[in-house]
């Protein structure tokens, strides 16, 4: 567990792209210990690229990021930053769960396998003991009684309370979700949100991709709006949300929720 108020995600000036496309253009963004900051905007903003820098995925091209207390990708070695070695990053990644919009379980795999197998593979947790843990996380999230079922025989919010509960497993310090719940039909979403909410409660600190803006507000310490690969707004969820003078992020939800979210919104 982190110390409360340690900060866990320090974005400053974050830049990147892909060849001549600049995709991030300097984004400034924190998250401290415990907190849930949700992050919503349009397609295209850059959103999914920010949490893949966040995690090692992309490089970070200028500016500065700081996850768990270390720039990503470098290590300070005497008085000069070094690229990390493939160790170093993986050391760095296993702190970090990531659950996707798509669940990407093993399809061959039980739920209980999926959720053993980081253990195993990557800490080199003995394979009894991983199963013991995989059936703690499984019952997390309220699929005890699901363990011994492959990805095709669960619903969309179960497999994906499965991935959730296999991004726990590695007992990460950082979660971060890409719209977890847009793959989903919308019976099965609060399944899995409720089970985001719990982590909220026990403190796991998260950054959360999503339009599901009553999460956001609930739940949410910050909700922050990218827009063109800059963070343009950012606040708590309910003044943000409430806040005439919040008219970028007023107008994206205006064009994202339904009457009735937009209703409560107001
Ligand atoms: N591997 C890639 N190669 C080239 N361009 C990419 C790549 N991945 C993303 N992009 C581009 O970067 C921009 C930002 O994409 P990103 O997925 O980060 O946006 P997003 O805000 O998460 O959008 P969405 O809500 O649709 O997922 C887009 O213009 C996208 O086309």
């Amino acid at each position: 567990m982190n110390a409360a108020g340690e900060q866990i995600v320090q974005a400053s000036g974050v830049r990147m792209g892909y060849g001549d496309v600049q995709v991030l253009n300097g984004v400034d963004f924190t998250v401290a210990s415990g907190e849930v900051s949700c992050v919503i905007g349009p397609s295209g903003s850059g959103k999914s690229t920010f949490l893949r820098c966040i995690n090692g995925l992309e490089p970070v091209l200028g500016g500065s990021l700081r996850v768990l207390g270390e720039e990503v990708g470098h290590t300070l070695r005497g008085d000069r930053y070094h690229p990390w070695t493939p160790k170093e990053f993986a050391a760095f990644r296993r702190n970090i769960g990531m659950v996707f919009q798509r669940f990407n379980l093993f399809a061959h795999h039980s739920a209980l396998e999926n959720v053993a197998c980081g253990p195993v593979h990557v800490l080199g947790t003995p394979a009894d003991r991983a199963r013991t843990l995989a059936m703690e996380h499984l019952d997390r999230v309220g699929l005890a009684d699901h363990a011994h079922k492959r990805p095709h025989q669960l619903s969309g919010g179960q497999q994906q309370r499965v991935a959730i509960a296999r991004a726990l497993a590695m007992n990460p310090a950082l979660m971060l979700f890409d719209e977890p719940t847009s793959a989903l039909d919308p019976e099965l979403v609060d399944e899995v949100l409720e089970v985001m909410k719990g982590l909220a409660v026990e403190g796991m600190t998260m950054v959360v991709v999503t339009h599901e803006i009553a999460f956001a507000r609930e739940v949410g310490d910050w909700l922050t709006f990218f827009a063109d690969g800059v963070v343009v707004e950012r606040g708590r969820p309910r003044e943000l949300l409430a806040n005439p003078g919040h008219q970028r992020t007023r107008a994206f939800l205006s064009s994202v929720l339904d009457p009735k979210e937009r209703e409560e919104s107001r």
